[in-house]
């Protein structure tokens, strides 16, 4: 099979260069077969490619664009007896996170892009990129990638065209979104689709030798909220050039959301099942790099439990049919941070990226296998690190790393051991427990219960975490990153807010989910975590699930009981923190006086945190829903 379909194979031809580029004018959302090769002719018109292809999403186009990737040196095959079917990719050494200094947000009115993302003026923006885009592709191939986020042709499912000049993000895509013929054959029928145009902007001159990982100093990771569209350039990396991903599923799909009432979330979702076999879905916020992959793919420590994974990034919420909330994993595969995963923290990941795995940014062992801090508890003695540099131990102990810590390992979802078997079920499963969280070395108790939706939604808006190597910027600097969303969110945060205040109005009080907070990287004195984390945290789902049966008078689940409490909450200023003994602890080696200090929350400290969060709320305005200002004052009076 060729990499081409012959229907839609064709070069640019002298007239389409001619053409002007209209779809830097489009205004309303593209619809139809026509308008698709419409816009491709006119996006190759203005990058002028070397060739264009349609892709299918087939086996042999992947295998076509893996050694094509190999023989131009941008893929190195690993062992195929220890790794079957994987890839090491190494990227340019500047190309390794999102670049939230070059993410735009271009509504027509600045405050609907809100003080918390970059805008510019859509006029002033096309014209930009207009100048950068032009000739990018020259020398190059444009892929045309038509993708499905979630369930092909399902009710909360969207579809998208990625127009690239990278055939790594091809294949990436591939592997992250639902790719092929049966997405053309919707949009042919005339399904709208989001167009999303990627250039790595390095376009090669006649003869010209390209290099293992093209891409620009210049980089442009652009959303129009307003017309669905995106434009991305200059990069490589997973966050700014899989177009399906942060740019569609989050940036795009928010304001969709808003305005067609459902929920666009940086979220993991999954199907927790209960000594007595009673059946629970949480959906969980967490910024980047902060716990959603290893809390999706939980492997629980307490006997009995058991975690399946629906997915571990992205949700799509929408009420069903029942009145349930209902999401759905809009992703197909996960792009995971690989320094920390390893057997000890996560063995379902391990397991997962075994087999036809694409890892970048990692370490190269000897003998042709990967590495990475904490994959195994000691490095091989000798490696070659993320830039192709020799590793050994005593680099290590000199603080140089062998993977970047920003690393990452791509693979289907349908790989992973505890994938649930409704993980692709089109109609999303039904939503119990809302949580959010963040990484904060203080303040934050290790889980508390929200006192309803409107204080649950005040949780979310006003979380703040330390900031991480997924982004570029200063790692550990503490930040507010409401809703984990706050790279993500394509509309006004505050906008934001009010939609999910309505959207839990709209919903049926038995139904509506609980919300929750959780911290698990509370710090002791000494700067080590206080609570164990990974397979442990399943004691904290435990008593998420409790609370939500107590809350929806179901009664309390024998294993609960078997805790023998009978008040399973103490109420505390931010939310109700487990009882003494509610928390199931049996087992655990936690030092004297460490669950206290988990659960403990420092009035002075959070005076101090309400002061912030005024302020932070004052950057929005009167954008602010009137329900916030009103929990910040409950939260004020309850601190005295
Ligand atoms: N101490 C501690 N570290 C954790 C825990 N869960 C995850 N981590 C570490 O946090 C880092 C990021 O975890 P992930 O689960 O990949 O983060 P994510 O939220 O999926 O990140 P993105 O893919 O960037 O959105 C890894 O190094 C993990 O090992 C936990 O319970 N305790
Ligand atoms: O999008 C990416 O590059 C990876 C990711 O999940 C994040 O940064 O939250
Ligand atoms: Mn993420």
């Amino acid at each position: 099979m060729s990499i081409t379909t012959p229907r839609r194979t064709r070069q640019a031809t002298t007239a389409e260069a001619d053409l002007a580029p209209s779809a830097f004018t489009a205004g309303a959302r593209l619809e139809g077969a026509r308008r698709a090769s419409e816009w491709v002719r006119e996006v190759a018109a203005l990058t002028q490619p070397d060739r264009i292809v349609w892709c299918d999403g087939s086996a042999a186009e992947k295998q076509e664009l893996l050694d094509l990737l190999v023989e131009a040196g941008t893929l190195l095959p690993l062992d195929p007896e220890r790794r079957p079917g994987s890839y090491l990719a190494r990227s340019a050494p500047s190309d390794v996170a999102r670049v939230e200094s070059r993410t735009f947000i271009c509504s027509k009115d600045e405050a609907d892009a809100g003080p918390t993302n970059n805008w510019r003026k859509p006029g002033a923006m096309r014209a930009e990129l207009r100048e950068v885009f032009a000739g990018s592709m020259r020398g190059r191939t444009m892929y045309v990638v038509p993708f499905s986020m979630g369930p092909v042709g399902g009710p909360i499912s969207q579809v998208g065209i990625e127009v690239t000049d990278s055939p790594y993000v091809v294949v990436s895509m591939g592997v992250m979104t639902r790719v092929g013929r049966e997405v053309m054959d919707l949009i042919d029928a005339g399904a709208p689709f989001v167009p999303a145009v990627h250039s790595v902007g390095a376009p090669l001159a006649p003869g010209q030798d390209d290099v293992a990982w093209p891409c620009n100093d210049t980089k442009y990771v652009v959303h129009f909220p307003e017309s669905r569209e995106i434009w991305s350039y200059g990069s490589g990396y997973g966050g700014n050039a899989l177009l399906g991903k942060k740019c569609f599923a989050l940036r795009i799909a928010s304001a969709m959301a808003r305005d067609e009432g459902w929920l666009a979330e940086h979220m993991l979702v999954i199907r927790v099942t209960s000594p007595e076999g009673r059946r629970y879905h949480l959906a969980a916020a967490f910024p980047s790099a902060c716990g959603k992959t290893n809390l999706a793919m939980l492997r629980p420590t307490l006997p009995g439990w058991t975690v399946e994974t629906i997915g571990d990034d992205i949700a799509w919420l929408r009420q069903g049919p029942d009145g349930t909330l209902r999401a759905i994993n809009p992703e197909a595969g996960f792009f995971g941070v690989a320094p920390g995963t390893g057997v000890d923290t996560n063995p379902n990941a391990v397991a997962t990226f075994d087999r036809d795995t694409i890892f970048t940014n990692v370490a190269l062992t000897d003998d042709g296998d990967v590495w990475w801090e904490g994959l195994t508890p000691e490095p091989p003695t000798h490696l070659v690190d993320w830039q192709g540099q020799d590793w050994t131990p005593a680099d290590g102990a000199d603080g140089r790393k062998a993977a970047h810590p920003n690393s990452r390992f791509t693979v289907a979802a349908s790989q992973c051991p505890t994938i649930a078997d409704t993980w692709d079920d089109p109609a999303g499963v039904p939503i119990d427990a809302i949580v959010f969280g963040g990484r904060r070395a203080s303040n934050v108790p290790l889980v508390a219960q929200a006192y309803g939706w409107e204080h649950g939604v005040f949780m979310g808006a006003t979380i703040s975490s330390e900031q991480t190597a997924a982004a570029e910027g200063t790692v550990g600097e503490l930040r507010r990153d409401p809703f984990a969303m706050l790279p993500f969110c394509g509309i006004n945060m505050a906008d934001h807010w009010a939609h999910w205040l309505r959207v839990g109005a709209a919903l049926d009080a038995a139904k509506r989910p609980e919300i929750f907070q959780v911290n698990w990287f509370r710090k002791g004195p000494d700067g080590s975590f206080l609570w164990p984390g990974f397979g442990e945290n399943a004691r904290v789902v435990a008593w998420i699930v409790d609370q939500v049966d107590r809350a929806r008078g179901a009664g309390p689940s024998a294993s609960s009981a078997t805790t023998g409490s009978a008040a399973t909450a103490t109420a505390t200023p931010v939310g109700r923190v487990p009882a003494p003994g509610a928390l199931d602890v049996g087992g655990l080696d936690l030092p004297d006086g460490a669950l206290d200090a988990l659960l403990d929350v420092p009035v002075a400290s959070w005076r101090a945190e309400a002061d912030l969060t005024q302020e932070f709320f004052d950057r929005f305005g009167d954008r602010v829903p009137a329900a916030l200002r009103a929990e910040l004052d409950a939260l004020r009076e309850r601190l005295g």
